[in-house]
């Protein structure tokens, strides 16, 4: 990875809960309307994931022909999504909602359409309300496969939320029919 990404110090691992369903077992969508991961989001990438050994968790994602950005390969914005699902569904184990604070991607080598990606995400540590995380993307099925190159690197800050982050926003998760802008309703 480039960038600028440090761990602190103070980092403190947190312990899997007693009833961990250990790995292998499927991780339930956190919000059936997520785009990431919701089987109520028609127009999502309904990402499936399952818990891996101790605090890491494995994502799969179909590269679908609607996710292009430049010709035959995936929109850089799509995978970014895929991360910050990964990553935040990596942090499930800690039973409390978070939201992403910083997300940084390296784009290591291009995605091809029809290609199936695994996403492999873990919590490094946790500091207070912050939960370090990292992933990488390998391309396990379809054009291009190969599971021992790494094609892309996330490293990711999330914060623990109480419920009223989401409370504010709950009348609008149908959107607004009469936006201005154009139905926000789907
Ligand atoms: C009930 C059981 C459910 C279990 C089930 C859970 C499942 C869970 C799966 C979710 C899977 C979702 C995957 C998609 C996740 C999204 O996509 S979420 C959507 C995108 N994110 C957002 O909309 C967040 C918008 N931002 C915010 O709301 C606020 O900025 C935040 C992130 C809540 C932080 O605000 P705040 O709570 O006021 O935090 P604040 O006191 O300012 O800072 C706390 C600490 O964090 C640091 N910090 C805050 N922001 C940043 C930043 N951007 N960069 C660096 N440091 C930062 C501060 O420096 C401070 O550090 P310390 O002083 O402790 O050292």
């Amino acid at each position: 990875m480039s960038g600028t990404w440090t761990l602190p110090d103070d980092l403190t691992l947190p312990k899997l809960p007693d009833d961990h369903p250990g790995a292998g077992a499927p991780i339930p969508s956190h919000w059936s309307k997520c785009f990431g991961c919701g089987d109520d989001q028609p127009a999502g990438m309904a990402m499936q994931f399952t818990f891996g050994e101790g605090l890491e968790i494995t994502g799969m994602l179909d590269v679908a022909n609607r996710y292009q950005g430049g010709p035959g390969f995936i929109h850089g914005g799509i995978l970014s999504t895929a991360f910050d699902e990964a990553q935040g569904m990596a942090c499930m184990v800690l039973r409390r909602p978070v939201v992403t604070g910083h997300l940084q991607i390296d784009f290591a080598k291009p995605i091809p359409l029809g290609s199936v990606l695994e996403l492999r995400a873990r919590i490094d540590g946790t500091v207070r309300r912050k939960v370090y995380t990292s992933a990488e993307a390998r391309i396990v099925e379809g054009p291009f496969a190969d599971p021992d190159v790494v094609v892309a690197t996330s490293r990711g800050l999330f914060l623990t939320v109480g419920a009223q982050h989401f409370d504010r926003a709950k009348d609008f998760v149908d959107g607004i029919p009469r936006s201005p802008h154009g139905t926000s309703s789907v």
